[in-house]
């Protein structure tokens, strides 16, 4: 997780400011209102199962999409609001398509010059050298898309989108059409990209760990509103609510009573401060990483019901008694089970706890 590191002063200026933002899709969908202030240089990772509203988001920022009600600044010149409406071409923004949108007809140096027909041919063209050298693609500047790799084509949109100096670049699901390992290289090579070029870029993708893992701020939506924003190290480790927990992670989910500040299950009371009357139900959330072997006889312990060697880690399903499910448990450690059972703790640490209802 990259977390951006500012002095102790106040944070910047934000580059992009979205207030009350909101946009009704025929009669089943509504974004917003969304508000988000977006710093610059900042790499901003929107997140979200299919459908929630992320692209429509992004069409939105990038004009493609006209909201219904809110504003939009970009460097604090208003691009959308109650009587602003800014064009796609003049926002100065970049957008990068999920399946790139390189125009067939057009060479490789064609498509990353098309953005500036008003430049000098003789800058445009030195532009574009520099951005195809940057993104390796010196070698290709005269073929045509077709002829690129899809990790390629994905170089060349992100050459093309930056080539204006835009303000900002959006892109959308960018590294899904490529297979697994192709995505991690181009989505290093991207991050390193948009980090030496100091440039703002919000990315949509559906997948929690490459949110987590690009991110210098993730923004979590669920049906057109946004769930959580902050550090990877945020959401993943303080989510706000049941959904942003299991959104980035798996949990036992362990029922318990709320009392005196703790949450009593058959695992251990847990502290915790939750908005609930005394002797209310709530659930303890517990990583399967948070349950350690552990050698002392008085150890909660479980029959092992199934095993799984994952290479670096084990995974295994135990039969606790007082639980109604089996205990996932995950460890890297070596394991001594004996009668088929295995002594275990809790790490308390990390266990969250949410209200049962
Ligand atoms: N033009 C439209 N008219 C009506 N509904 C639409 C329109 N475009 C999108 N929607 C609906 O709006 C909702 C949000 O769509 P959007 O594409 O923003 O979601 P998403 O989070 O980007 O999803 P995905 O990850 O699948 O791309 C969906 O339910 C979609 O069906």
């Amino acid at each position: 997780m990259a977390e951006q590191l500012h002095g102790s002063g106040n944070p910047p200026e934000p580059v992009l400011e979205i207030d009350r933002l909101a946009r009704r899709l025929g009669p089943g969908f509504a974004l917003g209102p969304v508000d988000l202030a977006i710093e610059p240089k900042q790499i901003v990772c929107l997140v979200g199962h299919s459908g929630c509203g992320k692209s429509t988001l992004l069409r939105l920022i990038a004009g493609i999409e006209q909201p219904d009600s809110g504003t939009l600044r970009l460097d604090g010149r208003e691009l959308a609001g109650s009587d602003v409406f800014v064009e796609p071409e003049k926002r100065n923004i970049g957008f990068v398509f999920q399946d790139y949108a390189l125009f067939p007809h057009l060479t490789i140096e064609q498509n990353v010059m098309f953005g500036l027909r008003k430049w000098s041919r003789e800058a445009a063209r030195a532009r574009a050298a520099m951005l195809l050298e940057m993104t390796a693609l010196s070698a290709m500047a005269d073929r045509y898309p077709h002829m690129l790799s899809g990790g390629e084509q994905q170089r060349a949109a992100l050459a093309r989108a930056l080539a204006p100096q835009p303000a900002v670049v959006l892109m959308d699901e960018p590294f899904s059409n490529l297979d697994r390992d192709l995505r991690e290289r181009v989505r290093h090579d991207t991050i390193a990209l948009l980090r030496r070029t100091g440039t703002t870029a919000i990315i949509v993708t559906h997948d929690p760990e490459e949110a987590l893992s690009t991110g210098d701020r993730v923004v979590l939506m669920k049906a057109g509103r946004i769930v959580q924003s902050g550090t990877g190290r945020d959401l993943h480790d303080r989510p706000v609510d049941r959904y942003a927990a299991e959104f980035f992670s798996t949990f036992n989910r362990i029922p318990g009573t709320y009392r005196n500040g703790r949450l009593h299950t058959a695992l251990g009371a847990f502290p915790c401060r939750l908005d609930l009357a005394e002797g209310g139900q709530a659930l303890a959330f517990i990583r399967p990483q948070a349950v350690c072997p552990c050698l002392a006889e008085d150890a909660f312990f479980g029959a092992v019901r199934a095993r799984s060697f994952r290479g670096e880690i084990e995974q295994l399903e135990l039969e606790v008694e007082g639980l109604e499910t089996p205990l996932t448990m995950r460890t890297t450690q070596p394991l001594q089970i004996r009668d088929g059972r295995l002594h275990f703790q809790i790490d308390p640490n990390t266990v969250l706890a949410f209200a049962a209802s």
